[in-house]
């Protein structure tokens, strides 16, 4: 900002304490990341001296005891304006000056990791030599937690060696983060597969948390001694055995590693959560975002080189990347099922026997797994459980209804007539049919009317009509006011006497009229200029019914009019739709009256008996 009378330049002015709580307390989710900075300075310190000098040791020490933690490194060591210019600057880091390169080599790049240890420490000294200038002297770097540091030049007995010490002295209440075990268990979490040997030094016991090579790259007599132990570190890592496990290597990316199949059915809102480590070093063990969200079914532990952390390192940035990363793990699973179906059809039916809804949601989006997966998955239809290609051969139409409810009162009545139907009501099913002519021309899909129902029941001859005239209208009478129409058909099985048919828009102009009905003037107006004129529900009474036929005969109109609404009832229950208050109403009355009537018969028919 320019100072208007003098025109100078004035540069922020940064509350020391205030960055120092904010970049240690809160940026990080867990006091648990201060080791892995740690670990992640003395790496870096070490692989820019190997650049140096490739015979130099690579031992990284940590040593726990009752002052605190200790690190210690043979890394490049700092001089004392090494030290003014990285340690003393947040913000500034050495691995920073040629980014590019920086990021591929290194695994710090901020200048801001070092804070993290403020979490558990309320002093952290920092004792180096220089391994670039061996003539410059030891150098010692004290800071404490309210944002204030000492530099002191050691005398050359007080540091002979290059490579650094770094010491934390405990904040009051974060003892238990210094505790041996919990230090070894994070030094193993975070830095397994570092690529220098890792120690824990405690009460006299030196305890190796590194196991690198990673899995992925040893050597193996056979694939399935590969197999077995890419498996047994799966149960290790992630914990759980897996169904089956899927190399990763995707070489442009730098990435190493392994897709384990979950072995039960996953949730596909909860995709993600994979253990992400950044040249060896963990990045978090919840990583979301790797893979395409599809892939809900695998967990993955996978080795980078090239992924960019957050800040705070607990997640992957979302860049250019990330983005060709996740295509290319995609292409590396389809590539894994396409593999299956070729060669080990036994390995793909175990794991669709789990997970056929993960490549339901996967098929959608890739036509060709579409094509190669069409003789594995299956649905419900009319037909029982069959795959969608046999789906597509029996019926060159193939028809769906868009709700479950709709297939269990239709499909036994299709079925009966040689109609074709699908369950379209589960997760992804429809979509999945609805590409079905895309890979098999001339196959047509049809969403399954009222109408194409009608049209398959068997229409009943003029004579029966006539003879059923009488009830039919008063059938129609009695349930016009309802917003249904009655028709005649003959249909199988015939222990169904009636089935209630309506389509979605029948069903929304019924809301509508409805809430029309109870609204106030002016929302009755508004609904009203939305009245529709689509299509009604029907009622299809069943003529080979003998509970039809016999309801047919009776002459008293009151007991008419009840056993319609009794028949109304009664294929609405079918429908497994929630009733609508009026044909609540309408069903009790009905049962009631119906009571009535033959309690009434019992008791003229007892009181006969008594007579006689
Ligand atoms: N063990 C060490 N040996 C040599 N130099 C070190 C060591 N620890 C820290 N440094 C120096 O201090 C600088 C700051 O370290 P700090 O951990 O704060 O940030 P960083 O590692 O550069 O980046 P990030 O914030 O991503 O961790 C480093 O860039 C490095 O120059």
């Amino acid at each position: 900002m320019l100072d208007e009378e003098s025109g100078n330049a004035h540069s922020f002015q940064v509350d020391l304490r205030g960055l120092v709580d904010l970049l240690s307390h809160h940026l990080y989710s867990s006091p648990r990341v201060y080791l892995r900075e740690l670990l992640q300075n003395a790496v870096d310190a070490v692989t820019a001296r190997q650049r140096m000098d490739p015979t130099a040791s690579t031992a990284i020490r940590i040593t726990v005891n009752e002052a605190g933690l200790r690190i210690d490194d043979p890394g490049i060591g700092l001089t004392e304006a090494d030290v003014h210019r990285f340690l003393a600057t947040i913000g500034r880091s050495s691995k920073r000056d040629d980014l590019e390169g920086a990021r591929r080599e290194f695994l710090g790049q901020f200048g801001i990791g070092l804070l993290a240890c403020f979490t558990v420490a309320e002093r952290i000294q920092v004792i180096s030599r220089s391994a670039a200038v061996p003539d410059a002297p030891g150098i010692e770097w004290l800071a404490t937690s309210d944002g204030t540091y000492s530099v002191r030049r050691l005398a050359p007995h007080e540091r002979t060696v290059p490579g650094t010490t770094v010491c934390l002295t405990p904040r009051a209440g974060a003892e238990r983060w210094f505790a041996p075990d919990v230090v070894t268990d994070l030094a193993r979490d975070f830095g397994s597969l570092l690529p220098y040997e890792v120690t824990v030094d405690t009460s006299g016991r030196t305890i190796r948390t590194t196991d690198s090579p990673p899995v992925w790259d040893r050597f193996y007599d056979s694939a399935a001694a590969r197999r077995a132990a890419l498996i047994e570190y799966g149960e290790r890592a992630l914990g759980f055995t897996a169904l089956d496990v899927v190399e990763l290597d995707v070489e442009l990316a730098g990435i190493r590693g392994a897709a384990y199949v979950l072995p039960q059915p996953a949730n596909p809102a909860d995709s993600g959560r994979h253990r992400v480590y950044l040249k060896g070093m963990l990045l978090n063990d919840a990583t979301t975002g790797l893979l395409p969200d599809w892939a809900f079914f695998v967990r993955c532990v996978i080795d980078t080189d090239t992924l960019r952390p957050t800040a705070s390192r607990e997640g992957l940035y979302e860049d250019e990347t990330l983005v060709a990363v996740r295509e290319a793990l995609g292409v590396r699973l389809r590539d894994w099922l396409t593999g299956l179906a070729a060669q080990e059809p036994q390995r793909l039916a175990a794991f669709l026997a789990v997970h056929s809804l993960g490549v339901k949601a996967m098929a959608r989006h890739d036509v060709e797994l579409f094509r190669i997966m069409l003789p594995y998955l299956t649905l419900e239809t009319t037909d029982g459980h069959i795959t969608l290609a046999e789906v597509a051969r029996r019926h060159p139409v193939v028809r769906i209804t868009p709700t479950v409810e709709e297939f269990r009162q239709i499909a036994p009545i299709a079925a009966a007539h040689g109609v074709g139907v699908v369950n379209g009501g589960y997760t992804y099913d429809s979509e999945l049919v609805a590409l079905l002519p895309e890979v098999m021309p001339g196959v047509v899909v049809e969403e399954l009317g009222s109408d194409v129902v009608t049209a398959a029941l068997d229409p009943v001859d003029s004579a029966n009509e006539l003879a059923m005239a009488g009830f039919l209208a008063m059938a129609r009478s009695t349930l016009d006011p309802l917003g249904c129409d009655v028709i005649l058909r003959a249909f199988f099985p015939a222990s169904v006497s009636a089935l209630h048919l309506d389509s979605r828009a029948a069903r929304n102009e019924r809301t509508r009229a409805e809430i029309a009905a109870d609204a106030d003037d002016l929302w009755a107006e508004i609904l009203g200029a939305l009245k529709s004129t689509e299509p009604r529900a029907q009622l299809v009474l069943n003529h080979r019914s003998p509970v039809v036929r016999r309801l047919a005969t009776i002459s008293d109109r009151a007991l008419l009019v009840t056993a319609i609404e009794a028949l109304y009832g009664q294929a609405l229950l079918m429908t497994h739709r929630p009733l609508r208050s009026v044909d609540t109403a309408l069903l009790n009355r009905a049962f009631d009256e119906l009571l009535g009537w033959a309690s009434q018969n019992v008791t003229e028919s007892t009181d006969e008996d008594g007579e006689a």
